[in-house]
């Protein structure tokens, strides 16, 4: 292929997703993704929660693009060590087993950040929510960015409009994917740290955060103490803490929201949130529906303009000088899969 035909690839990349993508290289690919899940679910009913907030964490930076799942290294700074992530992502373990079984039937042919997106869906499936098409075709990123990690996730003590300005900025829809997205907090736990200025001095003011309903703060502020253990963790979701429902929702309407940007949605006076979360209280075939086209709009999300990707082999390291040095030799120039090349397989 012409350079210039795969700039055309790479520039094009995010609108050419498909659910067949895989279907002549690696069908068997979904399946594979959802034994080891189902797997690993055995012993830790976290997992599908933590892996689904990997995706969104990952489409968050840059876009879809697996760069939240790269170590440190000489060249990468990473995004596990930014604020939002550090000492609170997990799963990097699982997918790398997901990517493995995957290279042994399809080699070279998945990449990291489709992992990620389909043990998003079937985590959602397998807790009961809804299941569907993913589209496929993402490429992984050749680098991190952490600072960009640490500045586009929201942090739990977000009011409304910051929420609603932190997913314009990624071209997501303030209203209904915000409420939808947030809806994901059906299941998975968070560490006291994120609330706990909830239960005794809210903003500031020395006082609970008077969204929060009575007999729950007395129940969290058992569980976290002030000048506690601020890992411990808490159900996201208290009524169904596995379950992908819309209890999530109800929670709400009771004053039962664990984080404050979860509260928020529907504590806010005038805010257009209040009424998405009462349909989807009200209506949890709604509200899979609306999460669905949700989730498709943010693994929707491109890597700006420009960006080039690869298949990575191991999800924590971008491939490096063997690869390049291959790719170069099929045809003397650049791969038409989208490899990279850098300085240093030019100078070799
Ligand atoms: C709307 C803004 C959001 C904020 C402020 C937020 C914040 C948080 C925080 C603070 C935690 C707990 C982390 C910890 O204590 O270690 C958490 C957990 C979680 N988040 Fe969000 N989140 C948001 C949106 C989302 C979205 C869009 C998704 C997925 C679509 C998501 C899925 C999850 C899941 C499943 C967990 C539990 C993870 C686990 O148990 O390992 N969140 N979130
Ligand atoms: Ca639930």
């Amino acid at each position: 292929a012409s350079l210039m035909g795969m700039a055309l690839f790479l520039s094009c990349n995010a609108q050419q997703l498909a659910p067949t993508f895989y279907s002549p290289t690696c069908p068997s690919v979904t399946n594979i993704i959802r034994q080891v899940l189902v797997n690993a679910s055995a012993t830790d009913p976290r997992i599908g929660a933590s892996l689904i907030r990997l995706h969104f964490h990952d489409c968050f930076v840059n876009g879809c693009d697996a760069s939240v799942l790269l170590d440190n290294s000489a060249t990468i700074l990473s995004e596990k060590q930014a604020l939002p992530n550090n000492n609170s992502l997990r799963g990097f373990e699982v997918i790398d087993l997901m990517k493995s079984r995957v290279e042994a039937s399809c080699p070279g042919v998945v990449s990291c950040a489709d992992i990620l997106t389909i043990a998003s869906e079937e985590s959602v499936a397998l807790a009961g929510g809804p299941s569907w098409a993913v589209p496929l075709g993402r490429l992984d990123s050749l680098t991190a960015n952490r600072s960009l990690a640490n500045s586009a996730l929201p942090p739990p003590f977000f009011t409304v409009p910051q929420l609603k300005a932190a997913f314009a900025a990624v071209g997501l829809n303030t209203t209904v994917d915000l409420v939808a997205l947030s809806g994901a907090h059906t299941f998975g736990r968070a560490q006291c740290g994120g609330f706990v200025d909830r239960l005794y001095n809210f903003s500031g003011s020395g006082n609970p955060d008077p969204t929060l309903n009575a007999t729950y703060l007395q129940t969290l502020r058992q569980l976290c103490p002030r000048n506690g253990n601020a890992s411990v963790l808490a159900n996201l979701d208290r009524a169904t803490p596995n379950a992908f429902d819309s209890r999530y929702f109800s929670n709400l309407q009771t004053r039962e929201g664990l984080l404050q940007s979860d509260q928020e949605l529907f504590s806010t006076a005038g805010e257009d949130t209040v009424a998405i979360v009462n349909r989807f209280s009200a209506n949890q075939t709604a509200f899979f529906q609306s999460f669905v086209a949700s989730m498709i709009r943010m693994g929707n999300i491109a890597p700006p303009p420009g960006s080039r990707g690869e298949i990575r082999r191991n999800c924590r390291v971008v491939n490096g000088a063997s690869t390049l040095i291959t790719t170069t030799a099929t045809d003397g120039s650049e791969s038409d899969l989208g490899y990279e090349t850098t300085p240093l397989a030019s100078s070799i």
